[in-house]
């Protein structure tokens, strides 16, 4: 796991690198200046001439440096902004300064009230704020934010959109930059995690800047991002006298007439991630279906349902397909009191839990939730914001003690200890129905295998993606859920076979 870090564990982090290391904070700074130069010539590889919109802090500190080595490197087409709206600037900015006057490239001081130069480069580069923004801009920042918003064609950030809060709530900060990429330092701004910020940044490439890992580690941190250690170090190799009875008997609740088909992506997930048997609970309306797409799966009569709490599984899938019809929530509260075995909820049985909220108190901890957005507000309420809501779902998650996988393009998992791990794997392309029920498929297979649920939830959300990430790197524009369950078995080869 790497830890992600709010703006000031990022300044406690350089501070104690600075002190610890060799390095000197002016170090730091071109150390940072020549990551991003590396990363924006392997983007942007036909020299683009650049504008350099530079503040006053480390921001624009960072922007001078990166000007200095772009014309180190051929770059002849550079004019470097230095903008000072006011008097503050800090001991980096003014070395960096002094460097770049000794540099043939052309300076212009920006002052309040004065018209902006026009812009014809091909791309800006806004070094404007960094991880320092500690408010929503004002004028006259903000009217230079929005003209270079109006103006350029192309914007690449240094660290973080200007105007864009590294963390928090984003409800209050309209004015920012607009960036086509962003090169980030170290690790993931928080914010990035969140849809919100989609509508500032279409890209975002994180680059090392050799800060002091040992001390990142050790921050008490409310994030960290699943890293590919984690999965190896967490997937178990099948072994050698292993048999079907070795990797636990899954069972799936889901279906109904019209939506058998989640019930069969499910089971056929499970099948995939490596279940010693498979058994699925669908109305009889299915049973065709099942046996000529999956001759592997077994079923369960609806009317022994009884059985789910007597031991002969190993974990229990509910929710797919399932419908929300009174029969089904009758039998839902019902089997919720029993004593399940591990358990995944998912769609129609959050649905119904989010429908009579006492259920949520029947729940055995370590049960995995796998609601998306629209489930989870109507399990927990309504969030007007992504950051409420995950902060919302680590609250529940360490309260009811339960593993909240909360769905999106970065998948938050938040565990009963109080840590969200975010999973980076996956795409676009999986964006289709299905999906979910697949994650489903896939948790109750490795719950059936053994694994604790808050292994099963990381290493779950991972391998889904993955298999996704596989696919689209194949040349999958878009992936029907069908088709990525049969990548499931490669991505855990790739990750178990190199333990
Ligand atoms: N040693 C370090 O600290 C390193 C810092 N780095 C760079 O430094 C950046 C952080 O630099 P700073 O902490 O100097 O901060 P910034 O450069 O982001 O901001 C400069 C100053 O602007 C002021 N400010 C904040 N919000 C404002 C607003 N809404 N309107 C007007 N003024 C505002 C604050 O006084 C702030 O300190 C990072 O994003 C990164 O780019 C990198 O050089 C790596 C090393
Ligand atoms: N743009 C995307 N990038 C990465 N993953 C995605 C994207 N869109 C969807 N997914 C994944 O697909 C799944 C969709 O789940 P869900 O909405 O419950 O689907 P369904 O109900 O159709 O089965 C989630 O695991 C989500 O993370
Ligand atoms: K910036």
């Amino acid at each position: 796991m790497q830890n992600l870090l709010t703006a000031s564990q990022i300044r406690e982090v350089d501070a104690y690198t600075i002190i610890n290391e060799p390095v000197s904070s002016i170090d730091l700074m071109e150390r940072a200046a020549e990551a991003f130069v590396n990363k924006f010539v392997s983007l942007y590889t036909d020299r683009p001439s650049v504008i350099i919109c530079c503040g006053t802090g480390n921001n624009g500190g960072d922007g001078l440096a990166i000007a200095r080595l772009l014309f180190e490197r051929g770059y002849t087409n550079i004019v470097v902004w230095i903008v000072r709206y006011n008097n503050k600037k800090t001991d980096d900015f003014e070395v960096n300064y002094k460097r770049l006057l000794t540099y043939s490239i052309q300076v212009q001081e920006l002052f309040p009230a004065e018209q902006l130069p026009s812009i014809t480069a091909d791309v800006v580069i806004d070094a404007l704020f960094g991880s320092g923004l500690n408010k929503p801009l004002i004028d006259p920042w903000r009217s230079l934010v929005r003209y270079i918003n109006k103006e350029a064609k192309v914007v690449v950030s240094v660290d973080i959109p200007t105007g864009m809060p590294a963390e928090g709530n984003m409800e209050t900060f309209e004015n920012v930059i607009i960036a086509q990429d962003v090169i980030t330092f170290q690790a993931p701004k928080i914010s990035f995690l969140f849809p919100e910020s989609g509508k500032f940044l279409k890209r975002f490439h994180v680059v090392d800047i050799g800060l002091h890992q040992g001390f990142m580690a050790s921050l008490d941190t409310e994030f960290c991002s699943i890293m590919n250690d984690d999965i190896r170090s967490r997937l178990k190799v099948r072994e050698n006298f292993s048999h079907k009875g070795t990797y636990g008997h899954a069972c799936i609740l889901a279906g109904n007439e019209h939506t058998m088909g989640a019930a069969l992506l499910s089971a056929e997930a499970c099948l995939y991630t490596g279940a010693g048997l498979t058994t699925v609970c669908i109305p009889s309306s299915g049973l065709s279906a099942l046996n000529t797409r999956l001759p592997e799966v077994m079923a369960l009569d609806r009317s022994k349902l009884s059985e789910l709490g007597t031991g002969k599984y190993k974990s229990l899938g509910i929710g797919p397909g399932l419908g929300t019809g009174e029969e089904i929530r009758g039998c839902l509260s019902e089997l919720l009191a029993d004593d399940l075995p591990p358990l995944v909820l998912d769609a129609d049985a959050l649905n119904v839990v989010a429908a009579n909220k006492n259920l949520l108190t029947l729940l055995k901890a370590e049960t995995i939730l796998t609601p998306h957005m629209k489930e989870f507000d109507r399990l927990f309420g309504h969030s007007d914001h992504w950051w409420d809501r995950v902060i919302k779902a680590r609250t529940e998650a360490s309260r009811r003690k339960l593993i909240i996988v909360l769905k999106n393009r970065y998948t938050f998992v938040a565990l009963p200890d109080g840590k969200i791990w975010v999973n980076f794997t996956g795409n676009p392309a999986m964006a289709s129905g299905g999906m979910g029920d697949v994650l489903t498929g896939i948790l109750v297979a490795l719950l059936a295998q053994g694994y604790k649920a808050a292994d099963a939830a990381i290493l779950g959300v991972f391998i889904h993606g993955k298999a996704g990430d596989l696919l689209a790197a194949e040349g999958m524009g878009v992936i029907p859920a069908s088709c990525l369950i049969k990548k499931i078995p490669n991505v855990i080869e790739d990750f178990s076979s190199s333990i």
